[in-house]
């Protein structure tokens, strides 16, 4: 608590150099919000919330009508729509639409002066088109998944999970159509007793197609360990925060970054690819704000290592556009976009907006974990990683393909999440779990 305190005060100094590309769009943070820009936004408000139940002459009639009622026209205006709702199909998915709370703007009466047209059909397809690639326009068409639940997820679990449900879950993974599955840590057992048993894990989906199956190695002890266990793909871990560094790997950023040289060195060897990751790229526990010059350095260091991939970890989770952006920006100064990948753990609910945001800058590569499994032990307060599930259904939603089958996720989700003991961590999961089966057309 204390450590988020910190890190929120320190945050703000930032506001002043986020990149006005990315957020011009929002309300400014302070000004006070005019008369007439309050109307408009709650039009707009409306409008957006409206458009896919009010189409058509009738409906901007009754519109009409309810505007003419005062007050109690608004009351009258939202039972229509939720009725409305109700009662015709939904566009989406063919799904049978059900009365949802819309977000309306805090002051109602703004509703009842809109312009007719926000409640008629004439946003028409052309116009959403437009609409549609100012906003979502730069957002890849493909993404790649890295699962991480199996490692990040199962790392810093109180109990530890039984060999045989660990493959059965990654096989589970891998059915889902999950091309990249991080399968454990050859890490010491006595700092993670969760994945001492990462050689039978690896030895046992070794045959197992269909799938990348990267491990942590955070020496040359761990990488020989992976690779004679069969790993085809390594990956080593680095902080940008000197402290965290120490807590996790018990070594200084430079002297890691000297350990990691040599893993890579010797995995060049073998022609083994290395994803780097970066932790703490936003916040750190112990020490507050990280600034981006730090994640730089140890970025260019990676990437001069040989490192394919670079991950960036909102370890604690505490990262939001207004942080993760001036952090992205800067690192897109010395890394490729296509070397880069995101990471963020869902402590603040911050983990969709963030991966959004890093989309929208071009990154087609996204860590989360099924179930939103997860944390450091080595970071405490950090919460699970963002849910695969969640991940899927925005870029569905986004028309982004993944190759992800969402509801075999989800299977695989409640399986650990039974195993374990406890409620999916997915929003979606727990979301669908409610809706009747007949209802669903996942
Ligand atoms: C790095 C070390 C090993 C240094 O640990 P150390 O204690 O400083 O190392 P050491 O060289 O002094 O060795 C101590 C003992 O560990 C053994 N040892 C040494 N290396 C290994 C190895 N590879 N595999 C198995 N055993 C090993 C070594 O042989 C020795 O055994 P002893 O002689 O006492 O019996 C330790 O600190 C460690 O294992 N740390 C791992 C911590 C970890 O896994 N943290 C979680 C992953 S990072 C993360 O979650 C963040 C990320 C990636 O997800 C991104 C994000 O979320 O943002």
């Amino acid at each position: 608590m204390l450590a988020a305190k910190a890190i929120d005060g320190k945050l703000s100094r930032w506001r002043s150099f986020v990149p006005i590309k990315y957020f011009a769009s929002l309300p400014a943070f302070e000004r006070p919000i005019s008369a007439h820009e309050d109307l408009t936004s709650g039009a707009n408000a409306l409008m957006g919330s409206f458009s896919d139940t009010f189409c058509g002459r009738n409906d901007a009639m009754e519109a009409e009508n309810f505007k003419n009622q005062g007050v109690n026209g608004f009351n009258s205006l939202v039972k229509y729509r939720n009725d409305e709702n109700i009662r015709r199909p939904s566009p989406w998915n063919g799904q049978k639409a059900v009365a949802s709370s819309y977000c309306f703007p805090n002051r109602v009466h703004d509703m009842l002066y809109m312009p007719l047209r926000n409640f008629s059909s004439q946003s028409s397809a052309t116009s959403f088109s437009d609409v549609k690639t100012k906003f979502l326009g730069s957002i890849p068409k493909f993404v790649k998944i890295v699962e991480v639940g199996p490692r990040d997820g199962l790392q810093n679990e109180k109990a530890i999970v039984p060999t045989a449900v660990k493959v059965d879950l990654i096989k589970m993974l891998v059915s889902s159509g999950l091309s990249v599955i991080e399968a454990t840590s050859f890490v010491s057992p006595k700092w993670v007793p969760q994945l001492a048993d990462a050689k039978d894990v690896l030895e046992a989906i070794q045959c197992v197609q269909g799938a990348k199956f990267p491990v942590l190695t955070p020496n040359l002890k761990g990488f020989a360990a992976a690779v004679a266990a069969g790993a085809k793909e390594v990956a080593i871990f680095a902080a940008a925060s000197e402290s965290f560094s120490r807590s996790n790997i018990n070594c200084s950023i430079k002297d890691s970054l000297y350990r990691y040289r040599e893993v890579a060195h010797a995995a060049r060897n073998s022609s083994i690819p290395v994803r780097g990751y970066i932790s703490c790229v936003v916040g750190c526990p112990v020490e507050g704000a990280v600034s981006p010059s730090q994640v730089v350095y140890v970025a260019k260091a990676l990437l001069d290592m040989g490192c394919t991939e670079i991950s960036l970890g909102d370890t604690i989770g505490v990262g939001t556009p207004g942080t993760v952006v001036p952090m992205l920006e800067a690192v897109l100064e010395v890394v490729p976009v296509e070397k880069l990948a995101v990471h963020f753990h869902d402590t603040y609910g911050q983990a969709l907006s963030n991966i959004l945001i890093s989309l929208q800058m071009g990154i087609r590569t996204v860590d989360s974990a099924v179930s939103g499994l997860g944390g450091c032990p080595y970071a405490k307060g950090a919460s699970g990683n963002v849910a695969t599930e969640d991940v899927v259904y925005m870029l569905n939603g986004l028309g982004v393909k993944t190759n992800v089958d969402l509801e075999k996720v989800i299977l695989a989700g409640d399986f650990i999440c039974k195993h374990l003991g406890r409620s999916p961590g997915s929003k979606v999961a727990k979301a669908l779990s409610r809706i009747p089966e007949n209802a669903s057309k996942l």
